[in-house]
């Protein structure tokens, strides 16, 4: 099954005070908010253009029938470029389609719960907006990795949290898992937050709007994570 945690044996790859004992940043791609039928080819596209860790499954304003069926189609897809299928918001419906997990905002429900649904294997992300003390909760209580946003000015959804890119690098220095950055990310804006720590950037609206074509912009994500 895809995974989107740490390699365990990534550190020991590096001689003594080099590296810093984490993979480098990868791409964790969230859904357009809509499902189109033509969306599989751009998604083969896209994942033919540079490496992809995670593929999240948004689609908020969906029926749960929408929702497995786009998750039914796009499963096989994922699972032969080894992408994670995260599903947003849903446990149950994670469940039912043998996603590699789900994540789950503040207000999504319980994180025990959600492992007791889904499994030791499943990987448990949740939303921390910009608080160390949501974050030190969340791994507490299980989570696969945390989620800090929004960094930047985003269209894809109302936000109010604002954290600074230090929180990144902070969470770095107290914990093992993964730490995710979110919201409003291009190849443009991308820099400071991996160079502050971010495990994974997550992006839609740069992806899936961006000018030339969905696959350039991941290209381009691509350089910059390669450099
Ligand atoms: C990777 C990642 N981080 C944060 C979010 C936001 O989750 P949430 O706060 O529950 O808001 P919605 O996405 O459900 O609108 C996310 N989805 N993914
Ligand atoms: C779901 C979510 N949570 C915080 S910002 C955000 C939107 C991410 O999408 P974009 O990359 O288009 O800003
Ligand atoms: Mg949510």
């Amino acid at each position: 099954m895809a995974k989107i945690d740490l390699d365990p044996e990534f550190a020991s790859r590096f001689p003594e005070g080099e590296g810093d004992g984490r993979p480098p940043c990868q791409l964790y791609l969230i859904s357009p908010p809509a499902y189109d039928p033509g969306f599989p080819e751009v998604l083969k596209a896209v994942l033919d253009a540079g490496p992809v860790a995670a593929f999240q499954l948004r689609l908020k304003d969906a029926s749960d029938m929408e929702i497995m069926r786009a998750g039914g189609v796009l499963k096989p897809i994922l699972a032969a470029y080894d992408v994670a299928l995260i599903v947003n918001d849903r446990p149950d419906l994670a469940r039912e389609l043998d996603a590699d997990g789900v994540h789950l905002g503040q207000g999504d429900g319980d994180i025990a719960e959600a492992r007791s649904l889904l499994g030791h294997d499943a990987q448990i992300g949740v939303t921390c907006h910009d608080s160390r003390h949501l974050a030190m909760e969340a791994a507490e209580a299980g989570a696969d990795y945390v989620a800090f946003g929004s960094f930047y000015d985003t269209a894809t959804k109302e936000t109010v949290h604002r954290p600074d890119p230090s929180i990144l690098g902070w969470w770095t220095t107290v914990s093992e898992i993964p730490c995710v950055a979110i919201g409003g990310i291009s190849p443009g804006n991308a820099a400071p937050l991996v160079e502050a720590g971010a495990d994974f950037l997550a992006v839609s609206g740069a992806v899936w709007n961006h000018a030339d074509s969905p696959a350039a912009c991941v290209a381009a994500f691509a350089d910059l994570l390669r450099a």
